[in-house]
C-alpha cells in the first residue's frame, strides 16, 4: 500500500506520529506491505515553499493508495496567507479533488470510559453509531460564495447550500450499504421543513429506501432535533446520514458522548474506480487544537483509530483492523489515560505514552 503521510499543523505531527508507528507495527509483525511517503502539509510548507501546496504534494496525493492526515489550521496561517493560496493549499481541495464523498465517523462507547463522559454511563453504554457525512457538496462548496458590498457601502457574506440529486443519491447509498454490515437502521438527518434542498434530501433518502434497500430500518429525523437525540438517548443510532454542514456539527457533538474529540477517527471514500480501488483519506476528527499543541499531551487515538479504519477499507484487512480496535480497547482498560480522557485523580500518559500503551497491546493480543 502506497500511504502519503500529511500530519500537518499543530497536534497533528504529534497524534500522527503514533498512528504511523502502529502502521510499523503491523508491516513488521503482521506483513502489512508497506510504502509510506512524507509530506509537510499547511504552515511548514508556506515557510519553506511559499505555497501552502507545492504541485508536487498535490501529485502525490493523486498517486496514493490511502493518505494518513493529521490536522489543519493555525491562527498565523488567516493573519498571513492570501485567501486563493488558503484554498489551493486546503484540506477541502483534497477532499474535493480526490471525490471522497462518503465520510465515515464512527462513535463508540469505550467501556473503560464510561466516567470520563460527561454523560451518564447509562446513557452512553452500548452507544455504537456512525456517521456518513457526505464530505464533497453542501454549504462547504455551494456557489455564489463570497462577501460582497452593497450599494450602501456595507457588506454581505453568502454561501450557497446546494446539493443535486446525484450528490444526495451516492451519500444515501453508501450509508444504506454500510447499515446491511451493521444493525440494519439508517437514520436520515436534513432540515426538510426549512430548506429546498433539505426537502430534495428527504424525498430522495425516502425514494432509495423505498425502491432499493426496503430491508433496512429507516427514518427521517431533522437536524435539530437529532442534536437533542444524540445527547438523550445515543443508543437508538445506528447509522446517521447527513449533509457536509450538519455532519460537521452532529459529530463533534456526539464525541462528547465518548468523553473527547480526540478519540473520534474517520475515513474518507470515493466511489470505486473499475477496479474496485477507492480513493481513500484517513484523518481523526479534530483540528490543530492550538491550545495544547507542541506540549506533547494530545490524545492519538483518533488517528491510530483511523489507521484500523485504513485496515479495513483501503488494505482489505477486517481481522487487522479488528485486533487494533482490540489493542486500543485493551490500553484503555489497563489504564492509559491522556489528559482529555483522565477522571480527576488518574494518572495521565503523553502521546507517545499513549502509544506505547495500544503497542504493548497489540504485542500482548499477537504472543
Ligand atoms: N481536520 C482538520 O484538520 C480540522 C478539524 C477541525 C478544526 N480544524 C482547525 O483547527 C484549528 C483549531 O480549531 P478548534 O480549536 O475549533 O478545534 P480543535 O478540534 O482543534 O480543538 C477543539 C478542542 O478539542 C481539543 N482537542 C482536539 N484534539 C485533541 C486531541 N487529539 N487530544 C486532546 N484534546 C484535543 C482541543 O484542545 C480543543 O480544546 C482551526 O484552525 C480549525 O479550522 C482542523
Ligand atoms: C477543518 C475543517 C474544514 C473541517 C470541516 O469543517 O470539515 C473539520 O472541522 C472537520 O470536521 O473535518
Ligand atoms: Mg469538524
Amino acid at each position: 500500500m502506497k500511504i502519503l503521510v500529511l500530519a500537518g499543523d499543530g497536534v497533528g505531527p504529534e497524534v500522527t506520529g503514533q498512528a504511523v508507528r502502529v502502521l510499523q507495527w503491523f508491516a513488521q509483525n503482521r506483513n502489512l506491505d508497506l510504502r509510506l511517503t512524507e509530506r509537510d502539509f499547511g504552515m511548514t510548507n508556506w515557510q519553506k515553499h511559499g505555497t501552502l501546496m507545492p504541485d508536487e504534494t498535490w501529485e502525490q496525493i493523486q498517486a496514493a493508495d490511502a493518505i494518513l492526515f493529521g490536522a489543519t489550521g493555525s491562527l498565523d496561517q488567516a493573519a498571513v496567507i492570501p485567501p486563493e493560496e488558503r484554498r489551493k493549499g486546503s484540506l477541502l481541495r483534497m477532499r474535493k479533488g480526490l471525490d471522497v464523498f462518503a465520510n465515515m465517523r464512527p462513535v463508540k462507547m469505550q467501556p473503560a470510559l464510561a466516567e470520563g463522559s460527561p454523560y451518564k454511563p447509562r446513557v452512553t453504554e452500548g452507544v455504537d453509531l456512525i456517521f456518513v457525512r457526505e464530505l464533497t457538496a453542501g454549504m462547504y462548496f455551494g456557489t455564489p460564495r463570497g462577501v460582497e458590498t452593497l450599494p450602501d457601502g456595507t457588506r454581505r457574506g453568502v454561501n450557497t447550500h446546494t446539493y443535486t440529486e446525484a450528490e444526495i443519491r451516492r451519500a444515501v447509498r453508501f450509508a444504506f450499504e454500510l447499515a446491511r454490515s451493521r444493525r440494519n437502521h439508517v437514520t436520515s438527518v436534513d432540515k426538510a421543513n426549512v430548506m429546498e434542498a433539505g426537502a430534495l434530501w428527504r424525498e430522495i433518502a425516502g425514494a432509495i429506501h423505498k425502491e432499493e434497500f426496503p430491508d433496512v430500518g429507516f427514518e427521517h429525523m431533522l437536524a435539530d432535533n437529532c442534536a437533542i437525540q444524540l445527547a438523550r438517548n445515543p443508543t437508538r443510532f445506528d447509522v446517521l446520514v447527513t449533509d457536509n454542514l450538519f455532519g460537521d456539527l452532529l459529530s463533534d457533538a456526539a464525541g462528547a458522548i465518548i468523553g473527547s474529540l480526540g478519540m473520534l477517527p474517520s475515513a474518507s471514500l470515493s466511489a470505486p474506480d473499475a477496479q474496485g480501488r477507492r480513493r481513500a483519506l484517513y484523518e481523526p476528527i479534530h483540528g490543530s487544537a492550538p491550545d495544547i499543541a507542541g506540549k506533547g499531551i494530545a490524545n492519538p487515538l483518533g488517528s491510530i483509530l483511523s489507521v484500523a479504519m485504513m485496515l479495513r477499507w483501503s488494505a482489505n484487512r477486517p481481522e487487522d483492523a479488528a485486533l487494533l480496535e482490540k489493542a486500543v480497547e485493551g490500553a484503555l482498560a489497563k489504564g492509559a489515560r491522556t489528559a482529555d480522557i483522565a477522571s480527576p485523580g488518574e494518572a495521565v500518559v503523553s502521546t507517545s505514552g499513549m502509544g506505547d500503551a495500544v503497542i504493548a497491546a497489540l504485542e500482548n493480543a499477537a504472543r
